[in-house]
């Protein structure tokens, strides 16, 4: 049996979690593969190590003296070695991050090495191999992730190797230049490690009990979600929910690795099975709900427009034209509406409508911002009647205007649009009514 296992930011934050999570890596010992990020938040309103390294990197690009920064990233590694009573020093690693930073290594590098000196205290700290994640995930030479490499390399690295640390969120280019993936990455590096030795399982710990059906920060204490489809979870992870990074999904659903997902604090809990595929019935109608702000609508209307044969396409060529991705695009009759996100757009507004005028000539053009998108997802729904209606008759007791609703065709998800202001209530209220009152 072979285990991943990728240890989130906030299950590394400071020698107590790190002991944690030592008892659980040592209490299985098909934990084989650790994958580490870089220490995190040790309460809320502290800053994580990553944007410590991303400011200190901003000074030094300024010109400016960063030695007040990087002293206090400094500070936490000591304070996680001293508390594991390690005999482990970094002072050559933080002499070449300095020359480095000076000679503008760039802010990849830069934010890389939270997760680099995080791996030498975890290899140190278990008695594991360390493996430079540079020489082992691998980007091109245009700076794009290249799977197929990194599944050689890593596979290859890793058959020699019982047991090793390889750190999260970066990799490298061929010539040695370090990338890094999008926040959240490690646990893509997690996902990748996962395949390369074909693990029976990836288990991903972090600070909740397993994938809850919405965000703990609206909802006080939601339900855990038991097993969810990796369709179920692109859906909730592209909207918002944050937990596990939408592109740790890939390469471990062509392989057939469920993901689990753990908590540090309570390893007790099984937490949340990601599959691709399961029999088990959903213990509510939906399995989750999550959402994001900051989107805007372009209402275009034009009679006749459903004859109009290339409308939509010409619409969309508008947007394509300038560079912008669109969300959803409900559509009536003689309307179509594109939903784009707000800070993509702004800049770009006045040329889209110039754009849409001459494609199209409509009969006018609306435009809203501040809205909010909320995806309702879950695998039951399809054999469950009503469920829109029950949407609608939530948000309307909540006083909630709903501005757009989309099921798509898989009935899978059930999107809808709400202004900013009221995208708290809206997720709470739909929550209420599927999963507090069990229906
Ligand atoms: N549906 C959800 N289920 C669980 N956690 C969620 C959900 N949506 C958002 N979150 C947030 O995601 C956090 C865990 O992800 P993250 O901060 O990336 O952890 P880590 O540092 O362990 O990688 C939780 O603490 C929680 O606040
Ligand atoms: N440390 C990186 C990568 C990462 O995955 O972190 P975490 O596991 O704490 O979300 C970040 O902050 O984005």
């Amino acid at each position: 049996m072979k285990k991943v296992v990728k240890f989130g930011g906030s299950s590394l934050a400071n020698a107590e979690q790190f002991q944690k999570v030592g008892d659980i890596i040592r209490s299985d010992e098909s934990r084989r593969y650790v994958v580490p990020s870089a220490p995190g938040k040790r309460f809320s309103a502290d800053t994580k190590v990553t944007d410590l390294l991303y400011t200190c990197y901003d000074k030094a690009e300024a010109g400016e003296d960063f030695t007040d920064v990087l002293t206090e990233i400094k500070g936490r590694f000591y304070e996680i070695i001293k508390g594991l009573n390690l005999d482990l020093s970094l002072e050559e690693e933080f002499r070449q991050i300095e020359a480095d930073f000076k000679a503008h290594a760039g802010n990849e590098y830069a934010a890389s090495r939270g997760e680099f000196l995080n791996g030498k205290v975890m290899a140190a700290y278990l008695g594991y191999e360390f493996i430079d994640s540079a020489t082992v995930i691998r980007f091109d030479k245009n700076g794009n992730f290249d799977a197929d490499k990194t599944d050689k390399l890593l596979s290859k690295r890793l058959q020699k190797c019982e047991r090793a640390v390889i750190p999260g969120f970066y990799g490298g280019m061929e010539d040695g230049t370090v990338k890094t993936f999008s926040r959240g990455g490690s646990d893509v590096t997690g996902s990748l490690v996962a395949k390369a030795i074909h693990a029976d399982i990836y288990e991903n710990w972090t600070d909740v009990s397993g994938f809850l059906v919405t965000d703990p920060r609206i909802v006080d204490n939601p339900a855990v979600i038991e097993t969810i489809t990796y369709r179920e979870l692109r859906e909730l992870s592209y909207m918002g929910a944050t937990v596990l990074h939408e592109d740790a999904i890939f390469p471990v659903r062509k392989e057939g690795i469920p993901i689990n997902i753990r908590n540090t604090n309570r390893p007790e809990d099984k937490g949340t099975f990601i599959v691709e595929s399961t029999c088990r019935k959903p213990k509510y109608v939906i399995t989750g709900i999550a959402g994001k702000k900051g989107f805007c609508s372009i209402n275009i209307e034009k009679s006749m427009m459903n004859s109009e044969i290339g409308f939509g396409r010409k619409i969309l060529q508008v947007f394509e034209d300038q560079g912008i991705s669109f969300e959803h695009v409900p559509s009536g009759i003689d309307t179509m509406t594109v939903y784009v996100h707000q800070d993509e757009f702004e800049e770009k507004e006045q040329q889209v409508i110039a754009g849409i005028h001459r494609a199209v000539q409509p009969d006018f053009v609306e435009m809203e911002s501040d809205l909010a998108l909320i995806a309702v997802v879950g695998r039951g729904m399809k054999s469950q009647r009503g469920t829109a209606g029950r949407v609608f008759s939530a948000l309307a007791h909540a006083h909630v205007n709903v501005k757009m609703i989309d099921q798509g065709s898989s009935e899978l998800n059930i999107i809808i649009g709400v202004e900013n202001r009221d995208f708290e209530t809206a997720v709470k209220a739909i929550y209420d009514i599927f999963v507090l009152t069990q229906m």
